[in-house]
């Protein structure tokens, strides 16, 4: 892969107030990967996102994208880059084509020019027959499509998007990440937030895992398994509590089940990233939900 850095941040730091949301983050962002920003929800990710893309401002540290510094040089900087917030901000009102017409001028692309990239985007994202429509029509898988095509009608070098496929189902979950994979494919960089571990361990070259505003650990997902390692055993410990723990082989973790009793609820596997979040965090990602413990 090409390790020509097109993001570099340096202690980014943001506070509300007394409270840090994030926390001297550092992340060097590669030219053409696919690089997730895995963490719960209020992990910093969003904030994290918006200061990157100019949408907020950071209390203390930098960023540069493709070597611009971005507090200084704003607006060639946003030229480089798409961005698709959590809510999407589409006319609802108004035709598919006319929301992406409206960003295409918004982007000073001479017509024609425009008209023949909209068409080009329309069909790779499956919208031609949708161009038409009233977005107000649209399901929420169409509508983040719509959005997309927005968010890169003017061939950014990267496209941001902040968790692109929560609340969808699964079908359209799958959709979108064969579309991002096709846009991934087509040169452009993508940096996403997600606090699924599944989309970080399909969709991303690289994960960073942020949790209360730091980053925890950062890698492919591969590498990120493998380090805390192979297998892992999960397991009902003598307090009823569900426990983990981590072995670099199969053998290695059957000696372990076999010294726990029969009735102790033994399973072992590989490990995946949300082992790894639970690893480094001793929580759960999914935070509010049952708490695991690892030992
Ligand atoms: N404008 C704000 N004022 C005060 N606190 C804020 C503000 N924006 C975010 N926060 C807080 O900062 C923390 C990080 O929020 P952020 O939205 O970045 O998290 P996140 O990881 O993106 O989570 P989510 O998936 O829920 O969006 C949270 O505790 C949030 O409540």
């Amino acid at each position: 892969m090409d390790e020509e850095i097109i993001v570099r941040t340096r202690d980014l730091v943001k506070k509300f107030g007394d409270f840090t949301a994030v926390d001297k983050i550092n992340v060097n962002i590669r030219r053409g990967e696919i690089f997730g920003f895995l963490g719960p929800n209020g992990a910093g990710k969003t904030t994290t996102m918006r200061i990157i893309t100019t949408l907020a401002s950071p209390t203390s540290g930098s960023i540069e994208i493709e070597g611009h510094d971005v507090t200084e040089i704003s607006d060639p900087v946003k030229e480089k880059i798409g961005i698709i917030q959590q809510h999407i901000a589409l006319d609802r009102d108004v035709s598919v084509r006319e929301n992406i017409r409206y960003h295409a001028i918004l982007h000073r692309i001479p017509k024609k020019e425009a008209e023949a990239r909209i068409e080009e985007l329309a069909s790779l994202m499956g919208l031609d027959s949708y161009m038409d429509k009233l977005v107000v029509n649209l399901s929420g898988g169409w509508k983040r499509r719509v959005a997309i095509v927005c968010a890169i009608i003017h061939k950014p070098a990267i496209l941001f998007l902040d968790e692109p496929t929560a609340g969808l189902d699964t079908q359209s979950r799958h959709m979108l990440w064969d579309l991002i994979r096709r846009l991934n494919d087509m040169g452009t960089t993508i940096f996403v937030t997600t606090h699924y571990m599944d989309e970080a361990e399909e969709l991303c070259d690289r994960v960073a895992i942020i949790n209360h505003g730091k980053i925890v650990c950062e890698g492919t997902p591969a590498e990120l398994c493998s380090s805390i390692g192979s297998w892992a055993v999960e397991y009902i410990d003598s307090d009823k509590r569900k426990t983990y723990r981590y072995f670099p082989d199969r053998k290695a973790s059957k000696e372990f089940q076999d010294l726990l009793p029969a009735n102790a609820c033994v399973v072992s596997r590989a490990t995946n990233l949300e082992d790894v979040f639970l690893e480094h965090t001793g929580r759960d990602v999914e935070a509010t939900q049952e708490v695991k413990y690892r030992i």
